[in-house]
């Protein structure tokens, strides 16, 4: 562990923790939220976004780091695909920090993406992606930030676990569709937080019914399974139950998803996730003080 006089974050570090985890140089962030799913395609990118938007609207500080290093969704689900990452000087000599790219709403998000060609593929190695996540995020100036969601790749591989074991994370938010296919792979997920001491808050079903146009009545699209008893086998509280919706996949297409997310009353339901959360982190972060476990904000 290097000494605190020489430590490049120690602007935005409180004293009396131990800095096992990795921090942001240019800025500080008090929520770090890690959004994770089993299998990929289940929705996770959307649910990110869509969350962040909702987190916007509160008039939260909001930014998006997109993990999902080899298949990044984040710039195509804010429109701002065309975009790229700008850098700037900082205070010591030919280093350069991140700047991030805003959404229209103000969300700051970095990807992968916004570096390189879209359709390019990232042909790294585990632990090279894993070091250049954390550059992603330890060398964007993410200024001041209530939440900083992460966009995480599906399953358990080498980004999860970096994620989990070195980023300061407060707590995951779990994406699933009701199947016990899907929920078997999940548990993999809920297993792994467990073992590396990562809480998670609980799973958001998606695409876990759809609508009938005529009568409204709600049917179940994957399995008989409800929301509710898949969440259950999963261990994990069920924080909100999203629909197949067909307008949301066309706006994502046209590059509106952001405009549909912040005024589709349907996603409102998805905030109870993170109504407590002042309490819940301020409880956290004296338990974690007792036991001398790092957080950002103190
Ligand atoms: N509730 C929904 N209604 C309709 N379409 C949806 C819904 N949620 C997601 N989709 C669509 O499903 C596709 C996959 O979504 P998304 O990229 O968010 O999944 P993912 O879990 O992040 O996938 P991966 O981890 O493989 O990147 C997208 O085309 C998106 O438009």
């Amino acid at each position: 562990m290097s000494s605190c006089s020489t430590c490049a974050s120690k602007s935005g570090c409180s004293k009396d923790i131990k800095c096992d985890f990795i921090k942001p140089k240019y800025g500080r962030i008090r929520h770090v939220v890690g959004v994770i799913s089993g299998k990929g395609g289940v929705g996770k990118s959307s649910v990110t976004g869509i969350l962040a938007v909702q987190l916007r609207k509160l008039g939260y500080r909001v930014g998006v780091l997109d993990g999902d290093m080899t298949g990044p969704s984040i710039p195509r689900f804010f429109g701002i695909n065309e975009e790229r990452t700008g850098y700037a000087p900082t205070d010591v000599k030919d280093v350069f920090k991140f700047i991030p790219v805003e959404t229209s709403l103000g969300i700051k998000t970095i990807s992968m993406n916004f570096m390189i060609e879209e359709e390019e593929p990232l042909l790294w190695r585990g632990p090279v992606l894993g070091n250049a996540l954390t550059q992603l995020f330890q060398d964007t100036d993410w200024g001041n930030l209530d939440y900083l969601l992460i966009d995480m790749p599906p399953g358990t591989g080498d980004i999860a676990l970096t994620i989990m074991q070195q980023f300061p994370v407060d707590y995951l938010v779990v994406v699933s569709t009701p199947q016990d296919m899907v929920s078997m792979i999940v548990k993999k997920v809920v297993n792994m937080a467990e073992k590396l001491e990562v809480p998670i808050k609980g799973v958001v079903q998606n695409m876990s019914y759809i609508r009938c146009g005529s009568c409204g009545e709600k049917m179940n699209v994957f399995s008989r399974n409800t929301a509710e008893s898949q969440a259950e086998k999963m261990g994990l509280p069920l924080l909100a139950e999203l629909p197949i919706d067909p307008d949301f996949a066309s706006y994502l297409e046209e590059g509106m998803a952001e405009r549909y997310a912040a005024t589709n009353k349907d996603y409102d339901i998805l905030m109870e996730a993170f109504r407590n959360d002042e309490n819940e982190i301020a409880k956290r972060v004296a338990e974690a003080k007792k036991k001398s476990i790092p957080f950002l904000d103190s």
